[in-house]
């Protein structure tokens, strides 16, 4: 029998969502031993390490929960089966991305590592068990996580939940502390009643009642796919009209205002920028548009994939923007690059605009130098080269880069240096420390005309055209 209430959780996935999610978990519910589990030891030990400064993620306010949870209910271990042994409730938090071989290639989730955490659960299972889906995942994967289950061990029984995470990185411990709302999808029969009742019980330790919501599995999982697609066409939407300021003369900010105070509108996720980041909206919406062809329905699907086509025409606008301001030609130019995270407060780079224009300025031969707080040299040479073997996620970085690009590429530790004797300067992410940067200075040491491309627009534009700077912003004409 599936139990209503609950005092111990594994989470298979010490990843981005898992270490979070479960570190405010233990955070708020001290009756509740957590676990997170992951085959990647180098995260684990990362994520146990003495110096906090040293967790696997970079994110405001992580440090402080995970010092006043770790060791009292929270541990971090690479011993899966033994963390699924001693849970009533296992969470499956575990990477989904966008299949690159065989069938769905670049378009379906590929859902490999799900599967083997079922297969995992079910191997190691001793008693009856609620699984609960945090990945993204698919509408219906509930059925086939429950059939591997069943089918591996049919000596217990197993309820399955869907619990999509809507937190965003950069806030993802206030988004969790705050969050508007929780949802947790369920089945109707008696286990799966007492399933949701078990993990409401846990969100209710912080989260007003009044914001878990409790639908059917189905609408769960596609919740999740929906509201970031919905999210990723409000960018789409406004880059598109910026492409439209920026030859007719209007501002992209002034329009965001001005529709944005319709509340039938609202005016958040209006900031027009170099284009969407992140691990999960382009691998979403390519999903989402994967699922309704396969259900039979293609306009659906074209209508979704025009907002991952505009974003690859927002990168490689301002890519090309840079290439014919610098007099049609950036071979040998430095182009100094501020920000590589695909957003500020993150260390993360996945699918970062910054991958997707350095790679076309490298294409035509410039140097590329680098800066970012908090994204490591290594993990700016290996998104280059990821990029270069699956050069086919955009049609404009089909060409493979020349031999020698590692030697065009160069990353530095202080933007200083970064940017002097720069040919141009592009704003990839919004850290808030560019804005303190001395521009006086910055100027006087680079070649003229100086070109900064703000692709953020987060820079003052009449006070650095002012010291001399000619400046593109995203959306002004
Ligand atoms: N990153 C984000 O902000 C958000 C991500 N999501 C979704 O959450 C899921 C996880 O995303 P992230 O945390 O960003 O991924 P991640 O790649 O940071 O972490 C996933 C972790 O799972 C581990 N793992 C994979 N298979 C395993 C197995 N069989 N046993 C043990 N460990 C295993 C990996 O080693 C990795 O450390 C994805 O489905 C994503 O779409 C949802 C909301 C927000
Ligand atoms: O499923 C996920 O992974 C998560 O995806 C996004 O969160 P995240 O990608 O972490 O960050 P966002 O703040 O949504 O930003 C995504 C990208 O859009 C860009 N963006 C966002 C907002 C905006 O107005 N303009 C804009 O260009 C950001 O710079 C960033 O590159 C969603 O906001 C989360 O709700 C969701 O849980």
């Amino acid at each position: 029998m599936i139990p209503n209430k609950i005092n111990s959780i594994c989470c298979i996935g010490a990843g981005y969502v898992g270490g979070p999610t479960m570190s405010v978990i233990a955070q708020k519910c001290p009756h509740i031993k957590v676990t997170v589990v992951d085959i990647n030891e180098e995260r684990i030990n990362a994520w146990n390490d003495e110096n906090l400064d040293n967790l696997p993620i970079y994110e405001p306010g992580l440090n402080q929960v995970v010092a006043e949870a770790r060791g009292r209910n929270l541990f971090f271990s690479t011993e899966i089966e033994q963390g699924i042994k001693d849970a009533q409730m296992i969470f499956i938090s575990v990477n989904t991305p966008t299949k690159t071989y065989g069938t769905g290639k670049g378009m379906a989730a590929d859902l490999k590592f799900v599967e083997l955490c079922a297969r995992q659960i079910a191997q190691a299972a001793n008693e009856d068990k609620i699984v609960v889906e945090k990945s993204t995942l698919p509408v219906r994967t509930a059925e086939s996580i429950k059939r591997i289950l069943e089918a591996e061990d049919s000596e217990h029984e197993f309820a399955i939940l869907s619990n999509p995470e809507f937190l965003a990185e950069g806030t993802a411990i206030e988004d969790l502390h705050y969050a508007d709302r929780m949802l947790i999808g369920g089945e109707s029969d008696e286990n799966g009643q007492n399933a949701i009742e078990a993990l409401v019980d846990v969100y209710a330790n912080w989260i007003p009642r009044e914001k878990l919501i409790t639908t059917s599995v189905w609408s769960s999982e596609l919740s999740k796919l929906t509201a970031n697609a919905f999210l990723a066409q409000r960018v789409s939407s406004i880059n598109s009209i910026s492409a439209l300021c920026e030859r007719t003369g209007a501002d992209v900010e002034e329009v965001a205002h001005a529709i944005g105070m319709d509340s039938r509108i609202g005016s958040k996720f209006l900031k027009s920028s170099v284009g969407f980041g992140g691990s999960c909206f382009q691998k979403d919406i390519l999903n989402l548009v994967y699922l309704c062809r396969h259900f039979g329905l293609p306009e659906v699907a074209e209508y979704w994939e025009q907002v991952v086509k505009m974003n690859d025409y927002q990168k490689h606008r301002f890519a090309k923007q840079i290439i014919d301001t610098l007099f049609n030609t950036v071979s040998g130019k430095k182009i100094s690059f501020l920000g590589w995270a695909f957003k500020k407060d993150t260390n993360d780079t996945r699918e970062s605009s910054a991958i997707y224009v350095a790679y076309e300025l490298l294409q035509d031969r410039a140097e590329v130098h680098v800066y970012d707080p908090k994204v490591s040299s290594d993990q700016i040479y290996k998104d280059i080269s990821y990029l270069q073997e699956h050069s086919s996620s955009s049609p404009y970085c089909k060409e493979k880069l020349p031999k020698d690009w590692k030697e065009l590429l160069h990353i530095h530790k202080e933007s200083d240096l970064c940017l002097k004797n720069s040919h141009a300067i592009a704003v990839l992410t919004e850290w808030d420390e560019f804005k303190n940067i001395n521009w006086d200075s910055v100027y006087a040491n680079m070649y003229k005309p100086a070109f900064i491309f703000d692709g953020r627009n987060i820079l003052d534009r009449e006070k650095i055209a002012k010291i001399g700077f000619e400046i593109k912003s995203i959306g002004k004409g």
